[in-house]
């Protein structure tokens, strides 16, 4: 599965309950799009979108189960629980939260579990290359640069974070997966020949308010 996604585009198809396009037949819509252009597989978020498209969409499925709880910092399938959700849904690939913040199981534990217990794929969503090197040690299968910027320790960096990607791709043997604010061809393109083993665009694909929010800018600038 993975040889097949090498060096190519995932998209992130994702709209939370705020977001006008929140609802799993449109993310299916959406990722029925992706597919049809290309797309080597799909990102999405919680149990009703991904068993929607994984009936629809015939691709690889890189699951998350996102939940802000007040007593821990780490949100993207950050307990057992929801990683079994993501994998009863389908999912190929369990991307969690690898972030060196507080959390409600170990993190060594949640991999073993995803690993051993649900026969999945795990995708370390990371913010730093400390936390890289972390999940490659515990047995993570990739690393994906998703959560630069997203953390208080690298709320400074914008994203692409060209220079977490080469610096990921230099220290580790696992594929590193390019994920967070790709928004041209261009920069998903640097991303692969920085050696990238495949990138993942969500919001300049599947957002149409962030989208359109770009080019009310543009107009007025
Ligand atoms: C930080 C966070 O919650 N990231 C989420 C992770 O799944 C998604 O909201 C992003 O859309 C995804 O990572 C793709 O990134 P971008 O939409 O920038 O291309």
């Amino acid at each position: 599965m993975l040889e097949k996604m090498k060096g190519g585009l995932v998209v992130s198809c994702q709209a939370l309950p705020h977001e006008p396009l929140h609802g799993s037949h449109h993310m299916a819509a959406m990722a029925r799009a992706a597919k049809e252009s290309g797309a080597v597989g799909i990102r999405a978020n919680g149990y009703e979108d991904i068993r929607e498209i994984k009936s629809k969409i015939d691709l690889p499925m890189i699951g998350i189960l996102k939940f802000n709880d007040p007593s821990y910092d780490a949100f993207i399938t950050a307990t057992k629980e929801h990683a079994k959700l993501v994998s009863d849904a389908g999912a190929d690939i369990i991307a969690v939260d690898a972030t060196a913040r507080s959390r409600p199981v170990p993190f060594p534990e949640l991999v073993v579990y995803i690993k051993q217990t649900l026969g999945k794929l795990v995708m370390a969503d990371v913010s730093t290359w400390e936390e890289g090197v972390e999940a490659e040690r515990v047995g993570c299968d990739m690393v994906g640069t998703t959560l630069s910027g997203y953390t208080e320790a690298t709320k400074h960096r914008t994203n692409p974070d060209f220079e977490l990607i080469e610096t990921l791709v230099n220290k580790l043997k696992v594929p590193v997966i390019a994920e967070g604010g790709i928004r041209t061809p261009e920069q998903a393109k640097r991303a692969i020949d920085l050696g990238a083993f495949f990138v993942v665009v969500g919001g300049a694909i599947t957002r149409p308010q962030e989208i359109t929010a770009r080019f009310v800018e543009g107009i007025k600038r």
